[in-house]
């Protein structure tokens, strides 16, 4: 059985506040994006492993053991005793790239799962699985527009649709730890919660939306910055960098024209149109 796990933006980020136990509490849209990795299991009648896991495409760094694929499975495994599987991850989308693949394999492993052994667990109880596995993990069960608060975890569905926008998605070849991100910024109410400006046309939000990150990660890797501001320059009607980072999404009007742009070598970079996600 095979599935496509797809990324995620976050459409503006607010951090909020630090919270005793040193985490942020932080507000943020997330929003699906048509960039996929694919995902296949089969169940697996050789030797005696509980797992095969089969890589190819991007790198991803770690064990098989701490895939997040495979935590997935170990996690229903223990729960429902499941027959050994065969796993085919093929990725596409960067990790450490602010978009969030590894959460989407875990979430749609789960979903994949669930079908295949017929386990008739409801969307809320994937989601509770998936929470164990990463904050924005849950997002990815029912995958549609998002507003998160919290550590980024307690989530409420928005009405927002950009059907029809073209996505220009971007990543430098430049790493960008989360935890450093979050250590140097000064967490602070934002005037307009993000609930309010999403209701406005995406023309207004270059003026009101913002991703707190930018502000500690660019000074820090300005060729980050830089894609944010060739995005604008080739006519973005939107343009942030996601999560916090490396990535940098532009969104642009149906008809744009979007140029062939030298980013690095190393760079990784999708154009698409959003469709019905
Ligand atoms: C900030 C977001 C927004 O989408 O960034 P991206 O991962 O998408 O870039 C995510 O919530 C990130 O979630 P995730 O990437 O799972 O972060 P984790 O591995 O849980 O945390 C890495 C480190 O970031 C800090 N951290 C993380 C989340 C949070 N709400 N407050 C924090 O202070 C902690 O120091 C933690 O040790
Ligand atoms: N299936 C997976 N795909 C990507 N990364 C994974 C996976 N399993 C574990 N990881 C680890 O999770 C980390 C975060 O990856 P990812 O979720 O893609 O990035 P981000 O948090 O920036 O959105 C990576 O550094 C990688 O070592």
């Amino acid at each position: 059985m095979l599935t496509f796990p797809n990324a995620k933006i976050n459409l503006g980020l607010n951090i909020t506040e630090k919270r005793p136990d040193g985490y942020h509490n932080l507000e943020t849209i997330f929003y699906p994006v048509p960039v996929e990795d694919a995902l296949e299991i089969n169940t697996l009648n050789e030797g005696d492993h509980k797992f095969r896991l089969h890589l190819s495409g991007l790198e991803i760094a770690g064990e098989a053991e701490n895939n997040l694929a495979v935590k997935a499975y170990k996690l229903l495994d223990a729960a429902f005793n499941l027959p050994p599987v065969d796993i085919h991850l093929f990725k596409r989308i960067p990790s450490g790239a602010g978009l969030g693949g590894g959460s989407a394999d875990a979430a749609f492993m789960l979903k994949l799962l669930n079908e295949k052994f017929c386990l008739a667990l409801s969307d809320e109880a994937l989601e509770d699985y998936a929470a164990r596995l990463g904050a924005d993990c849950a997002f990815f069960i029912k995958n549609r527009a998002t507003y998160a608060e919290g550590i980024g975890n307690v989530f409420s569905p928005v009405a927002l649709s950009l059907k029809g926008y073209q996505l220009w998605l971007v990543k430098p070849d430049i790493f960008v730890s989360t935890k450093e991100a979050f250590a140097k910024i000064k967490p602070h109410r934002p005037a307009q919660s993000l609930k309010q400006i999403i209701e406005r046309p995406v023309e207004e939000w270059r003026e009101c939306m913002v991703n707190d990150f930018e502000e500690s990660v660019f000074p820090q890797f300005p060729a980050i910055g830089a894609v944010k501001e060739e995005m604008y320059r080739q006519g973005a009607v939107y343009a942030s960098m996601s999560g916090s980072g490396s990535s940098v999404y532009g969104l642009f009007n149906a008809d744009a024209l979007l140029p062939d742009v030298d980013f690095g070598e190393k760079a990784f970079i999708y154009k698409g149109r959003f469709g019905d996600m």
